[in-house]
């Protein structure tokens, strides 16, 4: 349910492309809330669907994608029928989008104060001088050295770090109820990779914010929740500490036991098989080709069932197998 505290609620939001067969759906009845000061991680592995998902939010979905159903309630507000102006509006001043690559953000041919200053004054009513000022904050937030120097840099005089805080800065920069960060650091080396994302649990502590990534260590460091998707569905939705303590769907599982780490003991265990390709079809649950538990109710589609605050979409997770065995 819609409180006040919920700055986003998406509820059962398919996207589908066109073809000679039919429409193809590629998202699937997903939901997901979140409330100010929550960052939801939206993981899985590629193709899952996690990217469409965050474009579909902001209406920057590619011209043949549909959405057959589903609301995307943004402050209150259901933006799948919201006119194009309205979008852009909102795209840069309530929703802030963080790219995977920083130069898809920034125009490389333009100075990074440019950039900054043309979205201040696109949606706030300041001087050219006054947006400047708060272009240089912006950069001053993001811990960007010597930023009254670096905005009149071009993006190319920038470290890959740096220009990755200018894309963060510039998301940021109205003060948004909501960030994006479609796989922010994977371009990144590691340790420039763990500031940014400190910086983006920074900034989202003040909003909220999604943070896309096929890495389940990147959504552990910083989320609050997580959404795992495979194949279009969310599989496992909880909060991080929840599912990743006590991961409750197979896939989950595999997820993380793929993270690497740091460990003489811990073995990587890359998942084994691959996602199923978009066009292929399934009456039943799509993990089941590379599931260990797999039996043959998994022929029949598992609904996402929530309990105490954890909704799993698996007829053999750990607790449903719990509540089989103790009620035999
Ligand atoms: N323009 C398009 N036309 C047709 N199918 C598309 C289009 N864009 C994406 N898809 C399909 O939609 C599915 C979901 O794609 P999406 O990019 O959301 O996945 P993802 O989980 O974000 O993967 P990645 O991490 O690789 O970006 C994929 O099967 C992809 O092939």
């Amino acid at each position: 349910m819609t409180t006040p505290s919920t700055i986003l609620d998406v509820r059962d939001l398919s996207i589908a492309f066109p073809t000679k067969a039919g429409d193809r759906r590629v998202v699937n009845q997903v939901s997901f809330d979140l409330k100010r000061g929550e960052v939801l991680g939206l993981v899985g592995e590629s193709g899952s669907g996690k990217s469409l998902t965050v474009l579909s939010l902001m209406k920057l979905l590619p011209a043949n994608a549909l959405i057959p159903e589903g609301q995307i309630n943004f402050l209150g507000s259901d933006l799948v029928p919201a006119s194009d102006e309205a979008m852009r509006r909102l795209r840069g001043r309530d929703i802030g989008m963080i790219f995977q690559d920083p130069f898809s953000s920034l125009n490389p041919v333009r100075k990074i104060g440019d950039l900054l200053i043309e979205s201040v004054c696109r949606h706030q009513k300041v001087s050219r001088a006054k947006a400047r000022e708060i272009a240089i904050q912006a950069l001053t937030d993001v811990s960007l050295p010597a930023p009254a120097e670096r905005i009149d840099h071009y993006p190319h005089q920038l470290s890959g770090g740096q220009r990755q805080r200018v894309v963060i800065a510039l998301a940021a920069i109205n003060n948004p109820s909501l960030l994006i960060a479609d796989e922010p650091t994977t371009a990144l080396d590691p340790t420039v990779r763990m500031q940014v994302l400190g910086l983006i649990q920074r900034m989202a502590a003040e909003r909220s914010a999604i943070l896309v990534t096929h890495d389940f260590g990147a959504a552990a460091q910083i989320c609050t929740k997580v959404a795992v998707m495979y194949y279009g569905r969310i599989v496992e939705m909880g909060s991080t500490v929840d599912v990743l303590t006590n991961p409750q769907h197979p896939y989950t599982r595999a997820l993380i036991a793929a993270v690497p780490r740091f460990s003489t003991t811990h073995e990587f265990s890359p998942i084994p098989g691959d996602p199923p390709k978009a066009t292929e079809r399934f009456m039943g649950c799509s993990y089941l080709p590379r599931c260990p538990l797999a039996g043959d109710d998994c022929r029949a589609l598992p609904p996402l069932v929530a309990r105490n605050g954890r909704a799993v979409a698996c007829w053999r997770s750990a607790e449903t197998l719990a509540e089989e065995t103790s009620t035999r």
